[in-house]
């Protein structure tokens, strides 16, 4: 690997330090008018600027929406490259919200901003599954390499995603419990042939710590899930749950779900992010939200 310890050993050490919770940095339109902001990059960047200055000392891994820097343009993307690198300077891990996916050429190009010397490193991407799961491959490849890790979407938040993700495959696994098994496969240290020999010691801990699962390749389950429908057992990885808050998840459908024992980063972005703009304000917000998670 390149320098710095894989993204699952990372996160374990960060959730250990400052406990689970992942805020999402999403300006959303609506909130930069709430916190009396203008919805240009000057909004944003006042936007961003008060969350990286309340959050990225404290919470364990913080989430900006790619699509609310791009929608400002090339000078958004400036805002978002620049608060990428504050937040990692002040011990925050960053994942970077931006649900890529795509053939496996143009996959190793979305990748690259999990690497070394990009201008905008973060520490993990959010990745979509539909174009196959091998066209992911260049992305798994470079996050080994480079320490990172990515989130793969596998039983999304939002009210009609079982139309797809539990639609049936023709050995009668939904596609979600396909995609959840493809990552359990990432996360051991045997998948790809042609890859440089692991470490065993980098995988020593996959099953011993955080609940038995430390992997650096995870899955996005939504909180907001009426049961969850996928077997978890044989990832090895940790588990994204959005739909906190704002969508009408709570602290108690992640036991309700989860249960003890499995490595959930419950992130929540508009309940935290509706405190602002006062920077005191967001950090209790978020020490709420942390606080009820920890019961
Ligand atoms: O990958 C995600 O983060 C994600 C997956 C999912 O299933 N549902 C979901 O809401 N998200 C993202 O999580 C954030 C949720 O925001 P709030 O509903 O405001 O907490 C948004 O940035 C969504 O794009």
């Amino acid at each position: 690997m390149n320098g710095q310890a894989r993204f699952g050993a990372r996160l374990a050490a960060a959730v250990a330090d400052r406990g689970p919770l992942c805020v999402g940095i999403d300006p959303h339109r609506e909130l930069l008018g709430a916190w009396g902001l203008t919805d240009d990059v000057d909004g944003l960047r006042r936007f961003t600027d008060a969350v990286v200055d309340a959050l990225a000392g404290t919470v364990a891994v913080l989430k900006p929406q790619s699509a609310f820097y791009e929608r400002h343009g090339s000078r958004g993307l400036l805002v978002l490259e620049d608060a990428v690198g504050r937040c990692r300077d002040a011990g925050a891990l960053v994942l970077l919200d931006a649900k890529r996916g795509d053939i496996g050429s143009t996959m190793s190009g979305y990748a690259e901003v999990l690497t070394h010397g990009h201008p905008m490193q973060v520490d993990a991407l959010t990745v979509s599954p539909y174009l196959g799961p091998d066209s992911l491959d260049p992305a798994v490849r470079t996050a080994r390499v480079h320490g990172a890790g990515l989130f793969v979407l596998a039983r999304t938040s939002n009210p009609d995603a079982a139309i797809f993700q539990s639609a049936r495959l023709a050995d009668g696994r939904t596609v979600a419990q396909a995609v959840v098994d493809q990552v359990g496969r990432w996360n051991t240290p045997d998948w790809l042939v042609g890859d440089p020999a692991p470490d065993p010691a980098s995988y020593a801990d996959l099953q011993g710590r955080w609940g038995g699962g430390t992997g650096s390749f995870g899955v996005v389950v939504g909180a907001t899930l009426s049961e969850l429908d996928v077997d978890l057992t044989g990832l090895r990885g940790p588990v994204l749950a959005p739909g906190l808050g704002a969508q009408g998840g709570t602290a108690a459908d992640l036991v309700r779900l989860f249960g003890p024992g499995r490595a959930v980063v419950p992130t929540v972005s508009r309940d935290v992010l509706a405190a602002g703009p006062d920077r005191a304000a967001l950090r209790a917000s978020a020490e709420r939200w942390a606080a009820d998670l920890a019961r």
